[in-house]
């Protein structure tokens, strides 16, 4: 390999493939079908402010949020893209009431199943700041050959054969994780081809950023306010106070704290008593990238890849990232609401 020369995504998944005799290459297919999309979705976001695709697209989906225009036109590319895919049998998305089962031979045959949300950080998109898809990929459990159920997509993130995101920032990176490792692609422009940029992303054990939605902190427990207040407290030995940083797209935020170390919360609150992040589009897939990664992600209570899903669009509290600090707000937290 010539000094410097790019490694395409293409290249990198048929590397891995060839690393597993057993292996079939369908995941690795549809790791490259779900880049496509997520070109194509990159394409209309860098001119979306030339191309009447801002504002909102004046419908809600089924959690009742106002649907913007770029959510549906995201969510069209990959159910599109998927269906012509020959390894899906079948998508989940945030923004469709039900899953939805390709009826045809090829995807009929296929053994997996893709969940997504098409679009992360819809609040951000008419300004201009990080946005993403977030992926999730499952093994069916229905049989090949039948049309899949829902059971296929109810099944807890310890079960994900892969995971990832596209986010869409200063540079668009593909970043995905199997159960191996962890790699980062940036999107080359000129030859428009994701190229290995973060090889074997490792999440730092410890760090100095917490993330999260300090306008909630009058709703929040205890045990959580006395966590923040610790965050802020001058404490030149420890490092504190640490960074506050809060980009408000999921993505944008869970990347940076993969990169960087951190910590990124949604928690419950009084109003919102399961917090406001989907287990089965966002929480699952984002735990699995970081717990691949060496970072760890919890509900409060237990690991978030261990929750046993019951409905498609079910929210989870999220407390997401390096090891120590993920520790260390669930211990206070704890310690606090115990003698509440
Ligand atoms: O504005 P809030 O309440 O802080 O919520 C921000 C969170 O909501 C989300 O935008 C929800 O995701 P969607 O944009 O896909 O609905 C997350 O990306 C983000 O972390
Ligand atoms: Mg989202
Ligand atoms: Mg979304």
């Amino acid at each position: 390999m010539l000094q410097g020369q790019l490694i395409t995504l293409d290249e990198f998944t048929i590397q891995e493939t060839r690393k597993f005799p057993q292996a079939t290459g369908e995941l690795s297919s549809l790791l490259r079908d779900i880049a496509l999309a997520g070109k194509i979705i990159n394409k209309q976001v860098r001119k979306a402010g030339l191309s009447d695709i801002l504002g909102k697209q004046g419908t809600s989906n089924i959690q009742g949020e106002e649907q913007m225009k770029l959510d549906v036109i995201a969510d069209e590319t990959l159910i599109h893209v998927l269906k012509n895919s020959t390894d899906c049998a079948g998508i989940a998305s945030e923004e469709n009431d039900d899953h939805v089962s390709y009826e045809d031979t090829f995807s009929a045959n296929s053994k997996y199943v893709v969940l997504f949300d098409p679009l992360d950080g819809s609040s951000n998109i008419d300004v201009n700041a990080s946005i993403g898809t977030i992926f999730s990929i499952y093994r069916r459990v229905s049989e090949l050959g039948t049309t899949c159920t829902e059971a296929d997509f109810l099944q807890p993130g310890n079960k994900l054969m892969a995971a990832g995101y596209i986010i869409y920032g200063s540079s668009t990176m593909m970043v995905y994780a199997t159960r191996l490792s962890v790699n980062g692609f940036t999107l080359e422009p000129s030859i428009g081809e994701f190229c290995l940029s973060h090889p074997n992303i490792k999440c730092p054990e410890n760090g100095k950023i917490y993330s999260v939605n300090q306008g909630n902190m009058n709703k929040f427990s205890d045990g959580l306010k006395s966590y923040l207040e610790y965050c802020m407290e001058v404490n030149k030995e420890e490092g504190r106070p640490y960074s506050h940083r809060y980009i408000g797209s999921m993505v944008g935020d869970l990347h940076r704290t993969l990169i960087k170390g951190g910590l990124f919360m949604y928690p419950a609150d009084k109003s919102s008593p399961n917090g406001k992040l989907r287990l089965q589009y966002e929480c699952n897939p984002m735990a699995f990238i970081v717990e691949a990664a060496g970072g760890i992600a919890s509900n409060g209570d237990i690991d978030i890849l261990d929750i046993m899903p019951t409905e498609l669009h079910q929210r989870v509290p999220v407390y997401i990232g390096s090891k120590k600090m993920v520790e260390k707000v669930l211990a206070m937290a704890h310690a606090k609401d115990a003698v509440a």
